[in-house]
């Protein structure tokens, strides 16, 4: 470890809340969309990427860790992050189309992965005035502050092992009809859409939600969106897998993550696997997509 575990958690909270509040700002006053279409982009996600490459790496260097981050890893060179050990994964904002559409519902995410598997994350939700954080084997916690005062509580995933009552969360507007369909034949009936990843896990975490599905399409998510969201429910007592239950790996040469992730409180996860397994076969078969 380059540097101390704690030490890099209070200067990432620090950068969270201040990446929060560049993008509230934008969404109170004013931002233009700077590319439209499936991956839009605002001056907001730029002014909120900027701020946290700048002070992450003005705090802890270049040296040690790379950077891998939504807005930059285009123009990026990929043996800047390839093969290092430490490398800083960064999703400026989160639920960029729910920003545009102002549903309130959007994130930042920053995790720091080891390997391949984040160690340190934090999730912060401007609109609720709340930022997630956790490190590996730590715990998760929410923080919250009233004026210049910080509180932390441990977050913990509900208990209910029903799937028929458990409450899903799934993306409001990533969604084709291959995954309507696995949606619809889902054990869980009581289903929401909620935008952003963070804001799916941050719901989970605060046990107003239990499971959450992702599927792949033409396009997949990227390593930015899940990495953070995944530490924080999993150090929160929740599963967080692909559909075969494997782990998810950060920092490929390709960072979308292809197929069915399936997440929840860990009560009847692996049952919930195979039930999206089955339901995609039989769709799959019934209707060519
Ligand atoms: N099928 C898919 N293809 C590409 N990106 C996807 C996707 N499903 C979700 N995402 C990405 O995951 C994030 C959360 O999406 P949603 O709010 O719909 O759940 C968004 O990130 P960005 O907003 O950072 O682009 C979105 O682009
Ligand atoms: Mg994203």
């Amino acid at each position: 470890m380059p540097r101390d575990l704690q030490e890099i958690l209070a200067i990432a909270q620090s950068i969270g809340w201040g990446a929060a509040a560049i993008l509230l700002d934008a969404q109170q006053t004013s931002f233009s969309i700077e590319q439209a279409g499936e991956s839009p982009v605002t001056t907001a996600d730029l002014a909120a990427n900027q701020y946290i490459l700048d002070n992450l790496q003005a705090a802890l260097g270049v040296q040690d860790f790379a950077y891998l981050s939504e807005e930059t890893f285009k123009s990026q060179p990929i043996a800047d992050r390839l093969d290092r050990p430490w490398v800083w994964i960064i999703d400026p904002l989160d639920g960029t189309k729910d920003f545009i559409n102002r549903t309130g519902e959007y994130a930042v995410h920053i995790a720091l992965a080891h390997q391949g598997r984040p160690v340190l994350a934090i999730v912060a939700c401007p609109e609720k005035d709340k930022l997630y954080y956790a490190t590996l084997g730590g715990g998760a916690f929410v923080e919250t502050r009233e004026s210049e005062t910080f509180h932390s509580q441990p977050v913990k995933v509900s208990t209910k092992n029903q799937p028929e009552e458990l409450t899903i969360v799934a993306s409001r507007s990533h969604r084709d009809d291959r995954f309507n369909q696995l949606m619809q034949q889902f054990p869980c009936k009581d289903q929401r859409q909620v935008g952003s990843v963070g804001g799916k896990i941050a719901a989970i975490v605060e046990q107003q939600a239990d499971v959450y599905i992702s599927l792949s399409g033409k396009s997949a998510p990227k390593d930015w969106d899940f990495a953070a969201p995944e530490l924080i429910l999993t150090e929160a007592g929740g599963k967080f897998t692909h559909f075969d239950g494997s782990p998810l790996h950060y920092n490929q040469e390709d960072v979308s993550q292809w197929g069915g992730i399936l997440v929840s409180n860990g009560q009847c996860h692996e049952a919930l696997c195979d039930r999206a397994v089955s339901l995609l076969a039989a769709i799959d078969q019934s209707q060519p997509f």
